[in-house]
């Protein structure tokens, strides 16, 4: 006989009584992720639990459309990543291998699923995601984005306009009034294009164009970054930015440029803020 659900509910660790990490930013990080995880993704998951209780062979399970969770980038993801391989293991006679699936949004993204022990699958196989979790450089009140510190963008975007949902977890300095408040805005560019690309914005920002670098890797490798699609980022200053939708789609007209770290909100209903004494901010989408 199963546990009950408000058995097995229980039995995750109750995030008042984690253990202090290897700093406060840190704990900020992992408070967030883990509330926005507790209050999205388990909701679905219970969700499912009736239906999912009445399958025992493993035909029945496969026959089933899965979970299917986008796990995002950087160092605030990874406790997302985390508190869903605990929840993954607690509610493991309901959520095995075949009801849940995650898919990545780039190398360190694919391994953080993998290191939790959650299956790993392709947007290929699963175009349709009920819900994605991923970190931000930056966060407006209106819940448009910027990211790609990383440099993982153009993965990030492609998961988020695939899930139904997409959830921002972040510490409390990503909160912004506007986009480009403290941050240049991250593009990738193909590899032989950035004078280019550059000739053409300044062309289309003239004097707004504060700065353009092509981001470095330097000190672990002499050279520019180079993206998990061959390709190289750089890094703008146009200002500050309060249309969204606008930058990014004046950035997406010039030949060259594979994609922006600008995300007008889509599909983001809501951003956890984390602080550091373990307080989460949360604002959702109007
Ligand atoms: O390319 C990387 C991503 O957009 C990250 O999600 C973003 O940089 C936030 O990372 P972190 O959680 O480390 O602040």
């Amino acid at each position: 006989m199963f546990d009950s659900v408000e058995s097995l509910e229980s039995k995750l660790t109750s995030v008042d009584s984690l253990e202090n990490l290897s700093s406060p930013l840190e704990n900020a990080k992992r408070a967030a992720s883990y509330k926005a995880m507790d209050e999205h993704f388990l909701p679905l998951l219970l969700a499912k639990i009736p239906e999912w209780s009445k399958l025992s062979t493993i035909q029945e399970f496969s026959a089933v459309q899965p979970l299917v969770v986008g796990i995002g980038s950087g160092s605030t993801v990874v406790y997302a990543a985390e508190r869903l391989g605990e929840i993954k293991s607690v509610f493991n006679a309901f959520l095995n291998d075949l009801n849940l699936i995650c898919v990545a949004t780039g190398f360190q993204s694919e391994n953080l699923i993998l290191n939790n022990n959650l299956r790993l699958g392709t947007l290929a196989y699963y175009p349709e995601l009920a819900i994605a979790f991923d970190g931000a450089d930056e966060c407006d009140p209106q819940l448009g984005c910027i990211k790609g510190g990383g440099a993982c963008l153009l993965q990030e975007k492609l998961v988020a306009l695939s899930a139904k949902k997409f959830i921002v977890v972040a510490d409390d300095r990503k909160k912004v009034p506007y986009l480009s408040y403290g941050w240049k805005i991250p593009i990738e560019v193909v590899n032989n294009a950035p004078t280019f690309v550059e000739h053409q914005l300044k062309k289309i920002f003239g004097k707004d164009l504060k700065e353009c670098v092509i981001r470095e890797s330097m000190p672990k490798k002499a050279g520019a970054v180079v993206t998990d699609n061959f390709n190289c980022i750089m890094d703008i200053n146009i200002g500050p930015v309060h249309n969204v939708e606008e930058i990014n789609n004046k950035l997406k007209q010039i030949t060259g440029i594979v994609e922006t770290g600008l995300f007008p909100n889509v599909n983001c209903v809501a951003a956890y803020f984390g602080n550091s004494d373990g307080s989460v901010e949360k604002i959702l989408h109007q």
